[in-house]
């Protein structure tokens, strides 16, 4: 890493369509200089809490560290939307964060979320806005999509001005649209962009 400055890219994802969208994410905070990329998971969750996950998994991106969060310039979160909401988790690490909002840690750094559901209403916009209520509580500054990206007009699948979103269907389709893609990169680039205007 050439930097201190990057953006932690966290998300959950078991079927692989919110992973296939943190690449995207990822690759709009590298067209951002000055800002680095980091891309975390968080591991499932047990029915038996106190069982543990391995520390390395076994596919994909290392699991995050709540010093990697601390130490962040910025946030984008992605979860499927599980009955409109962010998935069990993703809110079981954030509920382990308690640490960080006694000291502040996260205030005034900006905060993303992005999300995949398998129907068009099923809830994408009432996730995002789920991953918004405890970010909002560390303090952070949520960072939206506006309509000058004018994939926002013409997605006929995901998309939001809350934060980029895929339509994965009923079979867990995780191939992205153009239009969804071109989201996802827009939203990287832009928190890592309002990241150094905020330093
Ligand atoms: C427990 C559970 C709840 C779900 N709830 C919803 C829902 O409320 N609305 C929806 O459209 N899709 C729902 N889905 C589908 C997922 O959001 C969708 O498959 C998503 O793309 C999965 O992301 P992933 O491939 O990153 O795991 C649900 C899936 C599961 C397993």
């Amino acid at each position: 890493m050439s930097n201190s400055n990057y953006v932690l890219v966290l998300f959950y994802s078991r079927h692989g369509s919110i992973a296939e969208m943190a690449k995207f994410i990822a690759r709009g905070v590298n067209k951002v200089t000055k800002m680095d990329v980091k891309i975390r998971q968080v591991p499932d969750v047990s029915d038996t809490t106190t069982i543990a996950s391995p520390a390395v998994p076994d596919e994909g991106a290392p699991y995050c560290t709540l010093e990697e969060l601390a130490n962040c310039s910025a946030l984008a979160m992605g979860s499927p939307s599980y009955f409109g909401s962010m998935a069990a988790p993703l809110k079981h690490f954030i509920d382990q964060t308690s640490t960080l909002w006694l000291t502040g840690r996260l205030i005034d750094k900006p905060a993303c979320g992005f999300t995949s559901a398998s129907t068009m209403h099923g809830g994408q916009e009432q996730c995002l806005h789920s991953m918004m209520t405890p970010l909002l509580h560390h303090g952070m500054v949520w960072v939206g999509l506006p309509y000058k990206n004018k994939a926002l007009i013409s997605t006929t699948s995901g998309g939001t001005p809350y934060g980029a979103s895929h339509l994965a269907n009923s079979t867990n389709d995780t191939t992205l649209t153009e239009d969804e893609k071109a989201l996802c990169e827009a939203q990287g680039q832009r928190i890592a962009e309002m990241a150094l205007k905020l330093q």
